[in-house]
C-alpha cells in the first residue's frame, strides 16, 4: 500500500479538517487542492465571489459592500467555517488557521517570500512587475490592519500553526508530501485516536 492509500484509509469515516492559510500568492488556492483531491476531501475555499453569486449580484457589487462596511468580510469568515464543521475538509482561506485553530485536525501556514509571492502573482496575472509588488505590499498592509481591527487577529503571528512550510522553495507536491506524513503521525496505523 502507498503512504497515501494508507493514510486514506486510516482516516476514512473521521470527518478530519485540515485548515490552510498564508498570504496572497504563497500558493493557498494550488497546494490545498492538490491536498483536499489526493485524500479525496472537499475543498472549501468560500470567497467573496461565492457570496456575489449567493446573492445573485457581481462580484464587483459585493468589493463595494465589501469596502462600505465589515459585515462582508465577517459573512465571509463566517460561512468559511460554518462549512468546515461538515468537516471532510481542506479549508483553505485568509485566517482558517486562526478561526478553527481550536477545532481543526491539522493547521498549516505556508510562507513564502514576498519577492515570489510577486513572482507567482505576476505569472498567474501578468501585468507589470512593479506594480504587482506595490500592490501586493499595499493589500498585506490592508489585510493585516483589517484583521486586526475585525478579530485581533495578528495574521504575522503563526507559530502556533501545526506546520509552518516553506511554500517558497518547495513545491506543491513536496508540501502535500510534508502534510501527509504528519497526517501520518496523527491518524497513520498505531496511532491513539485524538
Ligand atoms: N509551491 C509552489 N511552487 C511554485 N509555484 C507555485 C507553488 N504554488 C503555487 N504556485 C503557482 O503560483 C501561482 C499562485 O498560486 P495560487 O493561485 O495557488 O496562490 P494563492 O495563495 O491561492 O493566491 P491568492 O491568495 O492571491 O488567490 C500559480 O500560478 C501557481 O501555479
Ligand atoms: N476576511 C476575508 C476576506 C477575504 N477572504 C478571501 O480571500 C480572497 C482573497 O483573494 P485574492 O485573490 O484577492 O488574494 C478573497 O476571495 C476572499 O474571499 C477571506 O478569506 N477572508
Amino acid at each position: 500500500m502507498t503512504k497515501i492509500e494508507t493514510l486514506k484509509k486510516s482516516i476514512e469515516g473521521r470527518r478530519i479538517c485540515i485548515a490552510v492559510s498564508g498570504k496572497s500568492g504563497c500558493g493557498n488556492t494550488t497546494t490545498s487542492s492538490l491536498i483536499a483531491r489526493t485524500l479525496g476531501l472537499n475543498l472549501i475555499n468560500y470567497t467573496f465571489r461565492s457570496l456575489a453569486e449567493e446573492r445573485g449580484v457581481s462580484l464587483k457589487e459585493i468589493m463595494r459592500q465589501a469596502a462600505a462596511s465589515d459585515e462582508v468580510d465577517r459573512i465571509v469568515d463566517r460561512r468559511q467555517v460554518e462549512l468546515a464543521q461538515e468537516g471532510n475538509c481542506v479549508l483553505a482561506s485568509r485566517l482558517a488557521i486562526w478561526l478553527t485553530r481550536a477545532s481543526a485536525d491539522l493547521t498549516v501556514y505556508l510562507h513564502a517570500p514576498d519577492e515570489v509571492r510577486v513572482q507567482r502573482i505576476h505569472q498567474r496575472e501578468g501585468g507589470d512587475i512593479n506594480e504587482i509588488l506595490e500592490f501586493t505590499r499595499e493589500r498585506d498592509r490592508q489585510d493585516h490592519e483589517r484583521y486586526l481591527k475585525l478579530y485581533n487577529i495578528d495574521n504575522d503571528s503563526y507559530d502556533f500553526a501545526d506546520l509552518i512550510l516553506d511554500a517558497g522553495s518547495n513545491n506543491p507536491n513536496q508540501l502535500l508530501d510534508l502534510v501527509v506524513d504528519e497526517l501520518l503521525r496523527r491518524f497513520g496505523p498505531g496511532e491513539e485516536s485524538p
